[in-house]
């Protein structure tokens, strides 16, 4: 089990109680997966100066997070979250989702098999998430996602989840539906949304949100 626990953090001794999945709500199988080679890499440090994100800033921001779990746990109480549920498989209820990993770790579901995600130096993974998917009319895919962990280095993620604000309308955009093709999915408010996300992640192998939108 010592293997297991995060290389980054000192004052971690075992793993959470909560972070033990029961043996049959484990990720069975193999959980190596070939590495995804579709996934376009646009360079956007020639464009317009990277958007404004530095290498030098990507570097610094991962060092504070790994700062943080170097704290006291006392100190990191607060920020302490119960829901260990990301692990499995999942797509993101955001709109999109930017990630940096330092480690190998992130897996996409395509084309009926898990690919890993490679981790570039100072890339970010954009992830398209489900309101993208449904704003789009289902032109855009949130892909199911997870995590696996490995037995020799510890891993460290940085998400920044794009999000609407709770009582936004989500709905297909009208301009973008074409005349031969119906709208794909019901509006709602964002926050019933993401009750009804936060239920399905309780089950990560359930049926996924975007699904209880789908209009055919
Ligand atoms: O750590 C990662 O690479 C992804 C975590 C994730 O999928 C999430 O928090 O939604
Ligand atoms: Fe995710």
């Amino acid at each position: 089990m010592s293997t297991l626990l995060s290389s980054c953090s000192r004052n971690v001794h075992s793993v959470p109680a909560n972070y033990v999945f029961a043996e049959d709500k484990r990720i069975g199988g193999d959980l190596a997966a070939p590495v995804c080679k579709d996934i376009p890499v646009i360079d956007l440090s020639q464009l317009v100066i990277n958007h404004g994100v530095s290498e030098e800033l990507m570097h610094d921001t991962m060092n504070v997070l790994k700062e943080f779990f170097n704290m006291p746990a006392e100190d990191k109480a607060m920020y302490y979250s119960e829901d260990a549920t990301k692990a499995g498989g999942h797509t993101d209820a955001t709109v999109l989702t930017l990630l940096q990993q330092d480690v190998y770790g992130l897996q996409i579901f395509k084309d009926g098999q898990w690919l890993g995600v490679e981790p570039l130096p100072h890339a970010f993974v954009i992830n398209i998430s489900d309101q993208l998917e449904i704003i789009s009319n289902g032109k855009l895919k949130s892909p199911r996602h997870r995590v696996v962990a490995n037995t020799s280095s510890g891993r460290t993620s940085l998400l920044t989840h794009i999000t609407p604000s709770l009582e936004s309308i989500i709905e297909p955009e009208k301009m973008i539906i074409s005349a031969s093709e119906s709208q794909m999915f019901k509006s709602y408010r964002f926050k019933e949304y993401l009750e009804i996300d936060a239920a399905n992640l309780c089950n990560p192998e359930g049926p996924s949100t975007l699904k209880a939108y789908k209009l055919y």
